[in-house]
């Protein structure tokens, strides 16, 4: 028998917002995975099992090929790269912006400005190509935090709603980037199972079709 084709998701909101899409697609998990400690999980699709796991592992997972295709947010994948992926599709959740933001009337002071921020290489990019010097500073989270601890100028983060930014008298500057998440699919396997994965491919895009 084949080995089973293997979906990588990223556990927490983006979880959430995908199993319904798959649900549309026909393809549920056969346990209910908010329930349960397991991270492998069989589905009503013959031959195809899902993995769940940290957004930022998701593209190593399907890079080196342990799993065959995956769902990640764009600001992992500008993040931390999409060398080996295809990305077929926009699944259209997730939908928040990747920007810059400081303190309520913040303005620059002198030449150099201090960034904190969990996405250190999407920070370093932007800041460059605006001709900025940044010192970029990496956190792993509540950057909101960092201007009012004198840390950091401005910080690098998602933004949805401003309510996070506004509790924390901070205000969105600049968008870097437009993020959902994305489909991404091993470049081997979508060759080695063609049919199997563009099927699923197919299935979902016509949801995401539906939806828009
Ligand atoms: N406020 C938001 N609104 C919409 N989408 C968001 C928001 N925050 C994050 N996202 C998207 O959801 C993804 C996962 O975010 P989530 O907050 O669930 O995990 P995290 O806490 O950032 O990650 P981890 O648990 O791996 O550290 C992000 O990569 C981004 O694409
Ligand atoms: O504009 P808003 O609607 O307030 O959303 C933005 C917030 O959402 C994310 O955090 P999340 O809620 O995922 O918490 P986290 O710090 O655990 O990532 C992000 O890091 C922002 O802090």
């Amino acid at each position: 028998m084949n080995k089973p084709l293997t979906l990588a998701l990223t556990k927490g909101r983006i979880l959430k917002e995908t199993l319904p899409l798959l649900a549309q697609a026909g393809i549920e998990p056969l346990e209910d995975v908010a329930q349960s400690r397991k991270l492998i999980f069989a589905t009503t699709e013959p031959g195809l099992q899902l993995v769940i796991i940290r957004g930022t592992d998701v593209p190593t997972y399907v890079r080196h090929g342990a799993a065959d295709f995956g769902v990640v947010g764009k600001d992992i994948l500008l993040e931390h790269g999409a060398e080996g992926l295809y990305e077929p599709l926009d699944l259209g959740i997730a939908r928040c912006r990747l920007m810059t933001a400081g303190p309520v009337g913040w303005q620059p002071n002198g030449a150099r400005v201090r960034v904190a921020t969990k996405f250190a290489n999407i920070a370093r990019r932007y800041f460059a190509q605006q001709g900025v010097h940044a010192d970029v500073i990496k956190l792993y989270g509540a950057m909101e935090l960092a201007p009012m601890m004198d840390l950091a100028d401005l910080i690098v983060d998602i933004v949805d709603t401003g309510n996070t930014l506004r509790a924390n008298d901070m205000e969105p500057l600049e968008e870097i980037a437009s993020i959902s998440s994305r489909l991404v699919v091993n470049k081997a396997s979508m060759r080695a199972r063609y049919g199997n994965i563009q099927a699923i491919v197919d299935r979902l895009a016509d949801v995401v079709a539906q939806q828009s």
